[in-house]
Order: C-alpha cells, then sequence, then structure tokens
C-alpha cells in the first residue's frame, strides 16, 4: 500500500520504518524542516534501539522517503496515518490543534479517496471532529472525494519502540465501518494473529488508549503508595512486590516502586482522562490520585535526601544518575529528573550529573548550573550522595566498593530500587532506596528487578 505519516517523532518515524519494513512504500512528512533535513542526510533526530539500521535499509530499497510538503507525502497515498503531538493544553485537557491542523492541511491538497488513520492519542470524539474539519475543507474547496477517519492508537513503548510495534499484544482500530476497518487491519496481517486486531467503534478505540495508560500508571502509584507505606512499618517492597506480582490476577509488570513515572504519556494522558471526565460530568477519582501521588512521590524521594543531612543541603555535592524519563531513551519528557534537580539546586546542593544517552537532551531543559560528568565514576568524585534517577543498566553494573571509594560521603539513594541494599552495605554505601529496609541484616532474598514489563 502507499502510506503517507504525518509527524516522523517517536510514533510517527517508527511506524513509518516499520511500515516500510512491512513492504509497504511510505513518506514520511513533518513540518520541522530540521528534522526533515537530517533524516534525509541520514541521521536520526532520537535515540531509539534499532530504527537507525531499519530506517537506512528501507530506504536504502526505495521504501521509504521524508519530505516537508504535505502535498508530496499524500500524493498517490492511500492511507495517512496522522502521528502528531497531542501535549497537554493549559486546562489539563489534551492540545488538539496540531492534530487538526495536519487534518485541515491534508484536506486542502488531497485530489483521491484517502483513510485518515488517527495514531496520536486522541480523547473520545477528535475522529468525529476530524471528520467534520476534513468535510468543511473540501465543501469549501468545492470537491467531493470520499474519505474516512480510523482510529488506531499506539501502545509502542519508548526505548522499545521498534519491537514493540513490530510484536504487539495486540491492535486496536476503530472504524464506523467494517469494511473500513478491515481494510486498515490488513496493515497489520503479518505482524498479528487474526484474533488479536480487535475492531471496534471509533469512541471505544479512543477511550482504550487512555484506559490502558491510566492502568498501567496507577499500577505504578499503587505501588509506590504501598512502597511509602513499607518504608513506615517496616516491610520491603521488593519482597512485597514479588508476593504480589506472582498472582496472576496482578502479575508483575509495571510494580516497579520508585520515584513515579515521567515521560511524554502517563503524566499528560492521565491528565486528559481525568479532564474528560468532567467535562462529561463525572469526577475520576482514582485517577486524580493517581496523579497526585506521582506528584508528590518526587517531592517526598528530595525530602529523604535533604533530611538524611539534617535539614539543609547548603554546600552538598550531590551526584545524579540517569537524567532520562526511563533507561534506553534520550527523551527527557517530564523526567523526574528535572524536578528532582530543580529541588537539590533550590536547597543549595551542588549537582553533577551523568546520563549514558540523555545529556545532550538534558542540557536543553535543566538548570545552566548543573555540571555533567563525562562517566558514571568521575560522576560520583567527591560527592556527598548519589541519587540513582533512571536505571540504566551501566549504572547497575558499577562496582560499588570503587563507587564508595570516589566519594566524601559514601551514600547511595537508590530511587529506582536498582541495588541490592547488601551489596551496596558490603561496598560501605549507606543505601536508602524506595520502600526498602534501611537496614536488612538477612542475605538477600530478593534480587533487584531491573526490567519494568
Ligand atoms: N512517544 C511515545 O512513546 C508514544 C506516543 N503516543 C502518542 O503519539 C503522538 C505523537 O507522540 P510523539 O511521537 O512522542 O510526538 P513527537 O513530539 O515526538 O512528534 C510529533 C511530531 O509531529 C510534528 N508535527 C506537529 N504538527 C504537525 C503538522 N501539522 N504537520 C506535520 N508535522 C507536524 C512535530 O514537528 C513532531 O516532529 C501523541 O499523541 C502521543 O501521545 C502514543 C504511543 C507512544
Ligand atoms: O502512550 C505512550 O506514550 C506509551 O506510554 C508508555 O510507554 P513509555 O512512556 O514509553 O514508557 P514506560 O515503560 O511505560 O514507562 C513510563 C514511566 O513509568 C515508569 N515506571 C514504569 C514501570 C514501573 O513498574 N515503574 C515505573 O516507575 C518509568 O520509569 C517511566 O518513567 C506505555 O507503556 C506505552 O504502552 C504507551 O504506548
Amino acid at each position: 500500500m502507499d502510506i503517507a505519516v504525518i509527524g516522523t517523532g517517536y510514533v510517527g518515524l517508527v511506524t513509518g520504518a516499520c511500515l516500510a519494513e512491512l513492504g509497504h512504500r511510505v513518506v514520511c512528512m513533518d513540518r520541522d524542516k530540521e528534522k526533515i533535513s537530517l533524516l534525509n542526510n541520514g541521521v536520526i533526530p532520537i535515540y531509539e534501539k534499532g530504527l537507525d539500521e531499519l530506517v537506512a535499509r528501507n530506504v536504502a530499497a526505495g521504501r521509504l522517503r521524508f519530505t516537508d510538503r504535505m502535498i508530496e507525502a499524500i500524493r498517490g497515498a492511500e492511507a495517512v496515518f496522522l502521528a502528531v503531538g497531542t501535549p497537554t493544553a493549559a486546562d489539563g485537557g489534551a492540545e488538539l490543534s496540531m492534530i487538526f491542523e495536519a487534518a485541515e492541511q491534508i484536506a486542502m491538497v488531497m485530489e483521491s479517496p484517502l483513510i485518515l488513520i488517527q495514531k496520536s492519542t486522541c480523547p473520545v470524539g477528535t475522529s468525529v471532529e476530524i471528520e467534520r474539519r476534513v468535510a468543511a475543507v473540501l465543501a469549501k474547496r468545492g470537491v467531493q472525494i470520499p474519505f474516512h477517519v480510523v482510529v488506531n492508537p499506539e501502545f509502542l513503548r519508548e526505548g522499545t519502540a521498534v519491537t514493540d510495534f513490530m510484536q504487539p499484544d495486540r491492535v486496536v482500530i476503530g472504524a464506523d465501518t467494517a469494511e473500513v476497518g478491515e481494510r486498515v487491519a490488513m496493515l497489520y496481517e503479518k505482524i498479528v494473529p487474526k484474533e488479536r486486531i480487535l475492531l471496534m467503534d471509533r469512541a471505544s478505540a479512543e477511550m482504550t488508549k487512555y484506559a490502558a495508560n491510566a492502568f498501567l500508571a496507577t499500577k505504578i502509584s499503587f505501588i509506590n503508595e504501598i512502597a511509602n507505606l513499607c518504608e513506615l512499618v517496616g516491610a520491603d517492597i521488593e519482597s512485597v512486590r514479588r508476593g504480589i506480582g506472582t498472582d496472576t490476577r496482578i502479575g508483575p509488570a509495571f510494580l516497579a516502586a520508585g520515584i513515579g513515572y515521567g515521560g511524554s504519556c502517563f503524566p499528560k494522558d492521565v491528565k486528559a482522562l481525568i479532564k474528560t471526565g468532567k467535562d462529561a460530568g463525572y469526577q475520576l477519582r482514582i485517577l486524580e490520585s493517581v496523579d497526585e501521588v506521582n506528584r508528590q512521590q518526587r517531592i517526598r524521594q528530595v525530602e529523604k535526601v535533604i533530611q538524611h543531612f539534617g535539614g539543609s543541603l547548603e554546600g552538598k555535592r550531590i551526584a545524579v544518575w540517569g537524567l532520562a524519563f526511563k533507561p534506553g531513551t534520550d527523551d527527557m519528557r517530564e523526567a523526574p529528573a528535572i524536578d528532582v534537580i530543580h529541588c537539590l539546586l533550590r536547597e543549595g546542593a551542588e549537582v553533577v550529573a551523568y546520563d549514558p544517552i540523555a545529556m545532550p537532551q538534558a542540557q536543553r531543559v535543566l538548570d545552566q548550573r548543573v555540571r555533567y560528568a563525562s562517566d558514571a565514576l568521575s560522576c560520583v568524585d567527591g560527592a556527598d550522595a548519589v541519587l540513582l534517577l533512571t536505571e540504566w543498566p551501566e549504572f547497575l553494573g558499577l562496582d560499588l566498593h570503587l563507587v564508595a571509594q570516589k566519594m566524601a560521603t559514601p551514600v547511595l539513594f537508590d530511587f529506582r530500587n536498582g541495588f541490592s541494599p547488601n551489596r551496596a552495605y558490603e561496598a560501605g554505601l549507606t543505601y536508602i532506596g524506595v520502600g526498602r529496609k534501611t537496614k536488612v541484616s538477612l542475605k538477600p532474598i530478593t534480587e533487584p528487578i531491573t526490567s519494568t514489563k
């Protein structure tokens, strides 16, 4: 099929490259000329495992092209994916101006029948509004061109985006007729069995995406609340996590306690769903708490650091391991590190940070006073404490004896529960995790779980 993808960010670029890999002819379009120029010069603007080879292979095979011109993107296309951003608006809802603008730009130049596929995460009713706007532009142009708007939300995660796209648990397709839904389903036939392609109405597909992200965010805030309680009553969250995660009705995924969720989606999608509820006259109490618990979780961890140093961080050198919102990505959107570092600086600390991949992105958003180290060990040189904020494997494999030796005072705040407390103690570090016993006298009975899936 000839396909256009509008918006060449994390989702658009992965979608375009993967569809090309499946044999389709794909044109990826973005209004950001710099991004398109990089891509046309073989440079991938984001860090995502496996994406560079995938893009290079499909460009070389002539199945994947990039443009900043809408008319060029949709010429000859049968289907157009809309994968532009839908960030948080001032009222907490989803900012839809970019997706409406893209749809209207398509309507202004389309010459033949099209299926518009809403890949971006958008509140219930957006597909109907897109339909209305496209029809209005076509009417203004005085042309009659058949088109459909189909909802096909994306469930990939950054860091594993290519494999998530190529091996999805399921594909959700919301369409107003079974026939158009089936046509979009054909795009996924090679990667997912038919019974896992879920055809439904458009409103339900739009809601499914928000419900999925909101549920995963709820699991995280839930386990963080239990972890906070563990700290107060002397239980260990890693044991509890194992104890509940082995119940098949609960499952082990998304139960890693820590500093809370960040990223471009959970925070914004939870807020947007709360706003959808408000607009419909329904208060989503659970999700309001999920959002609030997540906000507090960052503050709570900084308070632990302040408390450890007797109420002030004035003149303390704090090392920060990890800046991206999770390992495997350079994405700094809503990264806990932003808030944590802001608070540390406000309290008078000197901050030295290191992230194996995200430092160039971080430098754009963090305070100029932050200093950057060239590796994980030099980051802790002379530090009064080190904070693990992103559980990159590179940190977890460090020799903690060496770490302790380099520090002025050997204190490890493990805000991702990436290390074994006993390993840290044996290396001479004071260990403070999230929901972990501050002193573990027994041999470790649980190993830290670093995978979040
Ligand atoms: N990042 C992720 O892991 C996931 C994101 N999503 C959803 O996918 C959507 C896109 O997210 P990301 O890829 O992260 O966003 P992004 O911000 O990385 O990329 C969006 C791109 O759209 C471009 N754009 C905006 N308006 C445009 C227009 N009128 N014409 C052409 N290009 C335009 C921007 O220049 C940007 O390059 C959002 O709705 C998000 O919630 C869904 C699943 C996963
Ligand atoms: O809509 C989206 O954008 C995507 O949002 C998330 O993907 P992503 O944000 O890339 O990353 P996750 O692996 O879900 O992690 C999100 C945040 O939760 C945190 N997390 C995750 C799991 C866990 O157990 N504990 C925990 O604190 C991570 O550190 C990270 O900050 C979802 O997992 C995807 O299915 C979805 O498509």
